[in-house]
């Protein structure tokens, strides 16, 4: 799996401490305020395990599973919804929990799903920003790092399906698309 691997763009500790900011930053946004968090799945699901342990207000969690990407490295251009979530958002406060934002495209399907069932806010916390692989106009509330314009994995972010469980921010070598 590590010979995949071009190169290492964020190491572990340089996410580790991100983490740790914006999970600061979120606990004084959301003082008082009983936010239900929600966990993109799959590629979320590291960083909302490591963040939410980072927040100090009491917070609920649900999780929605969608998918466009599939086995290749540019989106589908269709949100597929695999698993919804549990609990109503009407009246709660929501906080998104993304990976990364490449195309945009997933988060703006969300963002006005959410806002369709009333939710009281909708904010967004990314880990990862590729500004360069947008093609519908989105930002984030909070953003860990903004990433150059490569396809990265690790740290829950996949290529068909591997490399999820890497600790760190990689970079593919090309031969491995191609393989
Ligand atoms: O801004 P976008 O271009 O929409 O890309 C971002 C989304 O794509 C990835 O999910 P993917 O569809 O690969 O599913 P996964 O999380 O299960 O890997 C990633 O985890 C984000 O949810
Ligand atoms: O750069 C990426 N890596 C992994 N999954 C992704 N989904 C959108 N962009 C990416
Ligand atoms: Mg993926």
């Amino acid at each position: 799996m590590q010979n995949d691997i071009q190169e290492i763009l964020i190491s572990e500790e340089e996410i580790q401490q991100r983490v740790k900011e914006l999970g600061a930053k979120l606990s004084d946004a959301y003082e008082g305020r009983n936010p239900l968090v929600i966990c993109v799945l799959k590629g979320a699901f590291i960083f909302m395990a490591d963040l939410v342990k980072v927040i100090t207000v009491p917070v609920e969690m649900d999780f929605m599973a969608v998918s466009s990407y599939g086995a290749t490295t540019k989106s589908s251009g269709v949100v597929k919804i695999i698993k919804d979530l549990d609990v109503p958002v009407d009246g709660r406060h929501v906080l998104i929990v993304e990976d990364i934002i490449d195309s945009g495209l997933t988060l703006s399907y969300l963002i006005e799903l959410l806002r369709n069932r009333n939710a009281a806010s909708v904010s967004v916390v990314t880990l990862f920003d590729k500004p360069a692989g947008r093609t519908v106009s989105l930002e984030a509330d909070y953003t860990g790092f903004v990433i150059p314009d490569e396809f990265i994995v690790g740290y829950g972010l996949d290529y068909a399906e591997k490399y999820r469980n890497l600790p760190y921010i990689g970079v593919l070598k090309p031969e491995v698309y191609s393989k």
